[in-house]
C-alpha cells in the first residue's frame, strides 16, 4: 500500500517539478541559506550531489566547498545498487552514470565516519524529514551506516506535509529551501 502511494506521489512530483518557476534564483536562495548554516560552516568533509535537472543544483555550493578548503566528495553508484563517495579536487574527471548523473571517474573513498555533512538530494520531503527519492534505496541504504549530518535540499514546492514512511527510510536531519529550514 504504501509502496503503491510512494509511486504515486513520485510520479506527481516528477512531473510537478518540471513546472516549478524560476528555478537558477530559487537555487542561489537555496545556496545561500546553506553557506549560513552552522552546519556547513563547521563541517571538514562534504559528500554532496551532482545535480540532474529539476533538482536545486550544487555546483555553487561544491565550488564554496572548495573554496573553504572543505573535503568535497561525490556518490557514485553501483550495480549492486550500493554508493559510495569519492574525494574529489577540481580537476578530478567526471562520467554520466546509467541515470546520466555525473560521477567520479576513480578517486579515493571517504569512509562513512569522515564525512560530516551530506548533502542529499530528493524528489520531495516532508517536514518532519521524510524523503522520497527515485526507489533506488541508494541513499536510505548509504544513509543507513553515516553519522554526517543529514542535509536534503528541495525547492519549496517539494515540501509536503507527510510521507509514507517504511522502516528503512532514513530521515534527514535538515531541509533546507528557497523558503526555510526545517530541522527534524
Ligand atoms: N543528483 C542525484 N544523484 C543521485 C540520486 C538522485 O536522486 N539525484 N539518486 C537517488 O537515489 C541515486 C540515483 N538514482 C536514480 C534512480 C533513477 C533515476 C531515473 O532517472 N529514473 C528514470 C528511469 C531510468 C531507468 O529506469 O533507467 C525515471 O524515473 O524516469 C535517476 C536517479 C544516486 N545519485
Ligand atoms: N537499508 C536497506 N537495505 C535494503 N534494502 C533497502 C534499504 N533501504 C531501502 N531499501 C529498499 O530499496 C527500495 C527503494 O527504497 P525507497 O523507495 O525508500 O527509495 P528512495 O529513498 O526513494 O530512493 P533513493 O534513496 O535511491 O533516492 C525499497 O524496495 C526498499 O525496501
Amino acid at each position: 500500500m504504501d509502496i503503491q502511494e510512494k509511486h504515486f506521489i513520485r510520479q506527481q512530483m516528477k512531473a510537478k517539478r518540471k513546472l516549478i518557476a524560476d528555478r537558477d534564483q530559487k537555487t542561489n536562495l537555496v545556496t545561500g541559506r546553506v553557506l549560513r548554516t552552522k552546519a556547513w560552516q563547521q563541517s571538514k568533509q562534504v559528500g554532496i550531489y551532482a545535480a540532474i535537472e529539476g533538482e536545486v543544483q550544487t555546483e555553487a555550493l561544491i565550488q564554496a566547498a572548495y573554496e573553504q578548503h572543505k573535503r568535497v566528495a561525490l556518490p557514485k553508484i553501483a550495480a549492486d545498487r550500493s554508493m559510495q563517495f569519492l574525494q574529489m579536487n577540481k580537476n578530478s574527471l567526471m562520467k554520466r552514470n546509467r541515470y546520466g548523473i555525473e560521477e567520479p571517474c576513480d578517486s579515493q573513498v571517504l569512509t562513512f565516519e569522515a564525512i560530516d555533512l551530506l548533502v542529499i538530494p530528493g524528489l520531495c520531503f516532508a517536514k518532519n524529514g521524510d524523503r522520497l527519492g527515485y526507489g533506488g534505496g541508494y541513499y536510505d541504504r548509504y544513509l543507513k551506516e553515516t553519522k554526517g549530518i543529514k542535509m536534503g535540499l528541495a525547492f519549496n514546492e517539494m515540501m509536503l506535509e507527510e510521507l509514507p514512511r517504511e522502516e528503512t527510510d532514513i530521515r534527514m536531519d535538515l531541509i533546507v529551501t528557497d523558503q526555510h529550514e526545517y530541522w527534524s
